[in-house]
Order: C-alpha cells, then sequence, then structure tokens
C-alpha cells in the first residue's frame, strides 16, 4: 500500500506525521522501524499518527512511536507539529484544538506568529507514577550511574525524564551516561535522559538522550521537566528560556497545580508517499 506522509520538525526534532483519518492503516512496529530508518526508510526520531479520537468533546487522537517502534504517552515538539499538520490540511480550522494522547487531553493554540501554545497538562513528581524508585518525592535524588554518584531531578510531563545537572552542555558526556541511564533499573519503564545546565533563573541550556531513539537536537518534553525540576529546586523562575541544539522553547510553569506550558515553532519540510 502507498502511505501518505508529511516530514515535519520542531527544533530539529524530526517527525514522519502520517493522516490515519483520510487513509486506513494499521502500523506496526516493524512499519515504524522502516518509516524512521535514515537510510532505508524516510528517517525521523518519531512517527506520529493523527486519528479520530475516542472521546467527545475532543478534536484527534494523537499516537506517538519512537524510531525504535514502541508506542509512547507523550511528545512536546511533535504536539506542535500535530497542530500545524491538522491546520495545513484543513482538518480542522480551530486555533485552539483539544487532542487525546495516551498521557490524557492536552490543549494546542495556533499563535499569531505562527508558534504553537501547547497547554502540556500538570508535571508529575510523585516517584511511583513517574515511575522512579524512590521512598519519598523530593526536589532531588541521588543516582548513582555507572559507579559515580550523580544528584538528579526526576520529572514525569506523561513520560519519565531523569534530569542531569552539568557545567556544560557541549562537553556533557551525553553518549556515555546517556544510554546507560536510559536503562537504569531504578526507571522500570526507562527514561529521557537531559543533560542540563543552568545558565541563571530565567535561562538554561540542555541536551537529552532520548529514550528509544538517542540524542535528539531537542525534546519538548524533556525542556518542560527540566525547567520543573529546576524550578522545584528553588533555581528558576516561573518562565525560563530553554536553549537546545536545534533551538529555543519557552517554558512556563506557576508551580504545583498548574500546567506546564510550551511555546516554540514547528515545521513542514517535505511530503510524499511510502510504499508499505
Ligand atoms: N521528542 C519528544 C519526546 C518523544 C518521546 C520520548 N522519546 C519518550 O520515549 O518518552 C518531545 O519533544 O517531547
Amino acid at each position: 500500500m502507498q502511505l501518505r506522509f508529511t516530514k515535519m520538525h520542531g527544533l530539529g526534532n524530526d517527525f514522519v506525521v502520517i493522516d490515519l483519518i483520510t487513509q486506513r492503516f494499521k502500523l506496526k512496529p516493524h512499519h515504524i522501524r522502516k518509516i524512521a530508518d535514515r537510510h532505508f526508510g524516510i528517517g525521523c526520531d518519531q512517527v506520529l499518527t493523527v486519528e479520530i479520537p475516542s472521546q467527545p468533546d475532543v478534536d484527534f487522537r494523537y499516537r506517538i512511536y519512537n524510531a525504535e517502534g514502541s508506542e509512547v504517552e507523550q511528545c512536546g515538539n511533535g504536539a506542535r507539529c500535530f497542530a500545524r499538520f491538522v491546520r495545513e490540511k484543513r482538518l480542522t480550522g480551530k486555533q485552539k484544538i483539544k487532542v487525546e494522547t495516551l498521557a490524557g487531553i492536552i490543549e494546542l493554540e495556533v499563535t499569531e506568529n505562527r508558534h504553537v501554545r501547547v497547554d502540556m497538562g500538570e508535571p508529575i513528581l510523585d516517584p511511583k507514577r513517574i515511575p522512579f524508585t524512590a521512598e519519598l518525592q523530593a526536589p532531588d535524588y541521588a543516582l548513582d550511574i555507572n559507579g559515580s554518584r550523580w544528584q538528579v531531578g526526576a520529572v514525569s510531563m506523561g513520560n519519565p525524564h531523569v534530569i542531569l545537572p552539568v557545567d556544560d552542555v557541549d562537553s556533557a558526556p551525553v553518549e556515555q551516561v546517556g544510554p546507560i541511564t536510559e536503562s537504569h533499573p531504578r526507571f522500570p519503564q526507562r527514561v529521557n535522559v537531559g543533560f542540563m545546565h543552568i545558565v541563571d533563573r530565567d535561562t538554561i541550556r540542555l541536551r537529552v538522550f532520548e529514550r528509544g531513539v538517542g540524542e535528539t537536537l531537542a525534546c519538548g518534553t524533556g525542556a518542560c521537566a527540566a525547567v520543573v525540576s529546576g524550578i522545584v529546586q528553588g533555581k528558576l523562575n516561573a518562565t525560563v528560556t530553554a536553549h537546545l541544539p536545534g533551538g529555543s522553547l519557552s517554558i512556563r510553569w506557576q508551580g504545583p497545580g498548574q500546567p506546564v506550558i510550551m511555546t516554540g515553532p514547528a515545521t513542514t519540510v517535505f511530503e510524499g508517499q511510502i510504499q508499505i
């Protein structure tokens, strides 16, 4: 079968977006791996599908698959691309869009400067719900990684994140420490690994080794989780600019009980068809 797709990216975190409303196809993990393959397929960090929602009062269902084939709960950069996709394809004319994800309902708003503002919902700090093995909830935790002790933050944005503090992101040991930490036994569903340098109370620099992918040029949920972790530790203000290798995001969190708001760009690159 020929499947139509759109290649998009959010700050270089790239996606193949597939409309499963006007085309019918059941994507299996081997299809995802083929599509995501940068040599034998189209190439992307995640495959996103646009589907009819299962709940009333919601506009769409949005599903996310990592390049390795696993389905995941949430994707921040993908959410912004999703909003742009459904409007460009005229699947909706709405400026505010409600979307069902595995992590719950999120709200997307296309702003005047063509950026997308996403209400990512409340962050989860309870270790049981991240999930992360720890006796009690704390602003930071001692974590042994391959014989070295790190003082880390742990936050779920629907998907699990651990945040490692570094003095310089350019020389951070992302390739060595990232893969070991992704499968750390204290994170039973594996984890996305962020390396954060706090520049000042309004600014961070961040690199993320993503679960099921490897290092990406940007991670939206990773930026939200890192900022929440910095705020909980008393090191950041409520509105922070997160600089990632692929560009910058604005992240706002006003504290417990409040949602995290992420604002940034979404870009369409090209369209095509793949024989699947
Ligand atoms: N790139 C994403 C996150 C995608 C999912 C992640 N790799 C996971 O396994 O949880 C983002 O922009 O948030």
